[in-house]
């Protein structure tokens, strides 16, 4: 019999790497081609979490701009072409990714990503961030016909890299990732430091970290069967 291997999937953007400042610098430069004013980061960064396109849709929003659905779509190609052009000028993984992955490897668990990015961008961006080989599957907005909060976006990015569903978990930082999870019936694990107007808490997700050095115990009480050595496959 084959045993699956456990599975950690991550969001990104909020989650693995703190990317407000250049998708909210794109947003702004969007902003500033429309003739509209910059909007302030602290402000923005809680409109990220659904892609690209909600992001143009809500900061113009925010701004009391006025888009078309024809624009938009204009818009949304130039943000993704400026932002892939600057992935990383102001973006960082978060305190203790690398270690918290370092341990969810040495524990036999297979890492994924799925991001309401667009793939390619998210591929880039690991790449850029020296993570990109961590993770053997990454999972993009326009990766399959649906996205979180859909869960079939987490449990698709499951089946593709091979995880056992019954040993998954997902950590993300919106109400996206929580929802998707949770209907997808995959244990989640909150962050306190990501991009939500509503506090991680109030989000109600399995458990809740502020920092990744809380992660491992948090995957182990949420998925304690991922932990023993009796399902792990004979070395
Ligand atoms: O950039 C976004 O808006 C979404 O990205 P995330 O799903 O990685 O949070
Ligand atoms: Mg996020």
């Amino acid at each position: 019999m084959t045993v699956l291997p456990p599975i950690a999937v991550f969001d990104l953007d909020g989650t693995l790497a703190e990317t407000a400042g250049d998708l909210v610098g794109t947003l702004n430069v969007i902003l500033a081609r429309e003739g509209h004013a910059p909007l302030p980061l602290e402000q923005a960064r809680d409109l990220l979490g659904a892609g690209a396109r909600a992001l143009i849709q809500r900061g113009f929003a925010a701004a009391g701009a006025e888009l078309g659905a024809e624009r938009l779509e204009v818009l949304f190609e130039a943000f993704l072409e400026h932002y892939g052009a600057h992935l990383a000028d102001n973006s960082h993984l978060f305190p203790g990714v690398v270690a918290a992955l370092d341990r969810l490897e040495a524990e036999g668990f297979v890492l994924a990503v799925c991001t309401n990015k667009v793939e390619a961008h998210a591929v880039a961006l690991l790449e850029e961030l020296g993570v990109r080989d961590r993770f053997p599957v990454i999972v993009g907005k326009d990766t399959f016909a649906f996205s979180k909060p859909d869960p079939r976006h987490i449990t698709a990015t499951i089946a593709r890299a091979g995880g056992d569903p019954t040993r998954a978990v997902m950590v993300g930082d919106s109400r996206a990732d929580v929802a998707a999870a949770q209907a997808g019936g995959i244990p989640v694990v909150g962050v306190t430091f990501g991009y939500t107007p509503v506090p991680m808490r109030e989000l109600k997700p399995d458990w809740t970290i502020e920092h990744f050095d809380e992660l491992v115990d948090a995957v182990a009480a949420l998925v304690p069967h991922a932990f023993q050595a009796a399902v792990k496959p004979a070395a």
